[in-house]
């Protein structure tokens, strides 16, 4: 069976504008969700409509990507509460095109329920099962904004038909969940719980005066930022009466808004914009609000950057991206406790949930975080950590994945597209070196200066791990009993477990694989020794028994894990845990690692507070060094 698949987004193309009221989230999700599929080996093909005549039928967007113009309707651009009766015509346009194809689609993912519409007729004519993700549900927007809600009356009966009719059903929150089963009696078996994402090569942890300077905001004061389409139903009037709340504590407390349908000079012909800005005026805060207007979307991670705290403060959210985004910058977030929200946003750790419309709560939480520095970096490593472990479009599309091979039968091919896969491999690896400058810089210098103080104090190191960790404890070993970066030292005792081939398969054969480890610490292990283990699902029997046994003797742990840390971290008196999940990121990673510390090892071999004597090893590390002529030790002995 094939592997290509048809994203159906009728309004929402990838290839449109971010920022204009009606492109936000979708045009993310269904461009991004397409990237991923893609690098997993689908072909996909994303069917929206055309809205300009000019564009071509097909759009070759990425490797793997194509985006296919779908007329139906005028070929301009319409607001999507006027799409609904021209749907006939997209699924009769794209069921032509559908039958064209040499190939038979695996399957249609609508997104919206017009596309839901579309998939569910074309289901029935040519027997394609479908999936489908709301993004937003007629029912909860009219319990929010039944007065304004231009959508046709028969959206919410359409919309159960999609249900009924729809063989996989995505919710992308709990909240979103309990909509579709409580108010539309969905099938719960039906439905997959599966988040939004962000992407970890466009959004990433900038230096914040960096980003400031780049665009030209003060380098000193808080600044608040809300970011997103400019509608109502966001709730940006909430921001702006807590901003003049929290002037009353925060008088350098400035807010940035960016987005809009208008770059910033036009942003007077935007409605929205005037009464927002007449507000401010009126609760006389008028100079600390700037209203940016809309921004390229590679410019986005630099506001993210500059901004002390995101807030997010929507009447009702499906989902909500943008906190996401700000989370994956290292800023925290104050958001509504609402849809994705909720969810997103971890109550008191990455960030504050209140209540919408609530401009008090608002101003108490946000002053909260701009007021405590430590507050403010501790939810920094916390939101990008958890962003970067649950929200990756990646992840996303592997959960996708899951779901689609319900209707295909077939495993992955075995060659996608190599050069994608070499790509994205790379892209991978920076972002975990990224992320682990973040959180593992504290660990290792820990880790360093206990690794220094036991060789002062005489002490050995033995280090072991399995297979390309047994490897890497050789490496190791080799860069300290051997020589790193100074020249002409002495070895240093570092032994690893793995060297002795004999031992190991005597042991394993005649014995227990999981003691060869343990029995080797038993044997060369002393009080004030140090154990380094290597192990990226930290569950490894042998490293486990090895750890169990160097606390009984008396010694410290030093971890090198990934993944969830595993039960090695329970047990480890240092734990440099790789944020990733990925085998080989994480060992390239441990090399990196066990590179910085062999660096800090030798540093540390000529730091010693003054007047105190060398330990005889160090003494015989300074002697050689002298006689090498090398006399640049910053406390050599006298
Ligand atoms: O190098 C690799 C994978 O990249 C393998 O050799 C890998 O190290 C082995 O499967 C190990 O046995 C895995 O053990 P651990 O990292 O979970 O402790
Ligand atoms: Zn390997």
């Amino acid at each position: 069976m094939s592997r290509t698949i048809a994203l159906i987004s009728e309004h929402a193309s990838p290839l449109a504008v971010l920022g204009g009221v009606d492109s936000g989230g979708q045009n993310i999700y269904v461009g991004e969700l397409a990237r991923q599929l893609a690098s997993l080996g689908y072909s996909v093909d994303i069917f929206t409509r055309r809205d300009e005549v000019k564009l071509p039928a097909e759009v070759h967007w990425l490797s793997g990507v194509r985006v296919v113009h779908v007329d139906a309707g005028p070929a301009e651009p319409l607001p999507k509460e006027e799409l609904f009766q021209y749907m006939d015509e997209f699924a009769a346009s794209m069921e032509a095109f559908v039958q064209s194809q040499p190939y038979r689609y695996m399957l249609f993912h609508a997104n919206f329920w017009m596309s839901g519409y579309v998939a569910m007729l074309l289901k029935e004519r040519l027997a394609i099962p479908f999936v489908v993700t709301f993004h937003a549900l007629g029912k909860v927007r009219l319990m929010h904004q039944r007065e304004t809600d231009r959508f046709p009356s028969e959206r919410c009966e359409v919309e159960t038909q999609i249900m009924q009719s729809a063989d996989a059903i995505i919710a992308e929150c709990p909240q979103d969940e309990a909509d579709l089963t409580e108010l539309y009696r969905a099938d719960a078996r039906k439905i997959t719980m599966i988040p939004c994402g962000f992407s970890p090569h466009e959004f990433h942890p900038i230096d914040q005066a960096y980003a400031r300077m780049l665009l030209d905001l003060p380098a000193t004061g808080k600044i608040i930022l809300q970011l997103g389409r400019m509608v109502p139903r966001k709730g940006i009037d909430t921001v702006i009466e807590s901003l003049a709340l929290l002037q009353k504590n925060l008088p350098d407390a400035r807010l940035v808004i960016v987005g809009g349908e208008y770059e910033k000079a036009h942003l007077h012909a935007d409605q929205e914009y005037r009464r927002l800005r007449k507000l401010s005026e009126t609760l006389g805060i008028a100079d600390a609000v700037s209203f940016e207007g809309r921004k390229n979307r590679e410019q986005l991670k630099y506001y993210y950057a500059a901004a002390d705290v995101f807030v997010s403060t929507p009447w009702y959210e499906p989902f909500g991206i943008t906190p996401l985004e700000a989370m994956a910058c290292g800023t925290p977030v104050v958001g509504a406790n609402v849809g994705g929200i909720q969810y997103s946003v971890a109550n008191g750790k990455t960030g504050f949930l209140v209540p919408p419309k609530d401009p008090e709560a608002l101003a108490r939480k946000t002053g909260l975080i701009l007021k405590n520095n430590d507050l403010r970096r501790s939810m920094r490593q916390k939101s990008i950590a958890r962003v970067n472990e649950c929200f990756t479009w990646k992840r996303v599309a592997e959960q996708m994945d899951v779901v689609y091979r319900r209707f295909g039968s077939q495993q992955p091919e075995a060659v996608g597209d190599n050069r994608q896969f070499v790509r994205d491999a790379f892209y991978e690896a920076a972002d975990t070196f990224r992320l682990s400058a973040e959180s593992l810089t504290d660990a290792i210098l820990h880790a360093g200066d206990t690794l220094s103080a036991t060789f002062k104090k005489g002490g050995k190191v033995l280090v072991c791990g399995n297979g390309g960790s047994a490897a890497e404890s050789l490496h190791f070993s080799a860069e300290l009993l051997g020589r790193f970066e100074m020249p002409k030292r002495e070895g240093l005792p570092v032994i690893s477990l793995v060297a002795d081939t004999a031992m190991l398969t005597a042991w394993s054969n005649d014995e227990c694989f999981a003691d060869v480890f343990a029995r080797q610490v038993a044997a060369y292990g002393r009080p004030g020794d140090v154990l380094v283990c290597l192990s990226t699902s930290g569950n490894s029997a042998n490293i486990l028994k090895a750890m169990d046994k160097a606390k009984q003797l008396g010694m410290e742990c030093i971890t090198l894990l990934g993944k969830d840390g595993g039960q090695a971290k329970a047990k480890g008196s240092i734990n440099i845990v790789i944020p990733s999940s990925n085998t080989q990121r994480i060992q390239e990673m441990h090399l990196h690692i066990i590179h910085l510390l062999c660096s800090m090892v030798e540093r540390g071999l000529t730091d010693r507070p003054a007047g105190q004597r060398a330990s005889p090893l160090l003494q015989n590390i300074e002697i050689s060094a002298r006689k090498n002529g090398k006399t640049s030790h910053k406390h050599a002995a006298p």
